[in-house]
């Protein structure tokens, strides 16, 4: 199955967040990723539920919601009415990650778990049969644009390794410093899904520019 894309609107217009969420969609991207962030986290304020629940009505495609906040259970319930299909929670902010996985899961939306570039990616086994996707950072968390780290990957094999190992199927996903150059290594790694944010919304042509990461050769 071919590569999916996820634009990540934090690299978006956000004077015109309905036609560039709609541009990407009809570019091909396959999930739209957002990222909300919380100032304490990451040094850096995005947005909440208000605006993913005026994003929902613009598209059927997967809303793929990055939470980089702390004690993200307070509020998964209002990110899955807000009509989250994906909430993907970091474990370096969760006290009790088995009990916010399962917190998503009775919310009716689909549970991922997310860690940092420099977690040792052991801290997610015992989760992995709970959850629909992992993402790895391939930046650290907060700001747009950053530049890939590339020793992530290992994790990534490591993750591909244990879903063969345990028969699962949780999608991997990387996010942060994706771009035509980089997409190649992940795709060989095994990553499903890449995130990408400046090098989809910095272009002017975004069906080309998804087009050259999905098909980075
Ligand atoms: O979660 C984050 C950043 O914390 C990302 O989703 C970024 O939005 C990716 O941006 P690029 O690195 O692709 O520009
Ligand atoms: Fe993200």
């Amino acid at each position: 199955m071919s590569t999916k894309i996820a634009p990540s609107i934090l690299s978006a217009n956000f004077s015109i967040l309905k036609e560039e969420i709609e541009d990407v969609i009809q570019g091909g991207a396959d999930y739209i990723h957002i990222d909300v962030m919380d100032g304490h986290f990451v040094p850096n304020i995005t947005f909440g539920p208000v605006v993913l629940s005026s994003i929902r009505p613009l598209t059927d495609a997967t809303l793929d919601v990055h939470l980089m906040i702390e004690e993200p259970d307070r509020y998964i319930q209002e990110f899955a009415d807000a009509g989250a299909d994906i909430i993907t929670v970091h474990v370096e902010a969760c006290r009790h990650l088995h009990r916010t996985i399962h917190l998503i899961k009775e919310a009716g939306v689909k549970p991922g778990v997310v860690m940092n570039p420099a977690t040792p990616v052991e801290m997610i086994k015992p989760i992995l049969k709970d959850v629909e996707l992992v993402l790895f950072m391939t930046v650290n968390p907060g700001f747009g644009g950053q530049v890939f780290i590339p020793e992530v990957l290992e994790k990534v094999q490591q993750a591909v390794k244990w879903r063969e190992e345990l028969g699962l199927a949780f999608e991997i996903e990387v996010d942060g410093g994706v771009n035509e150059m980089t997409a190649k290594q992940c795709i060989d790694a095994g990553v499903d899904v890449l995130v990408a944010g400046s090098a989809i919304f910095n272009e002017q042509d975004r069906q080309g520019a998804i087009d050259k990461i999905r098909n980075h050769e």
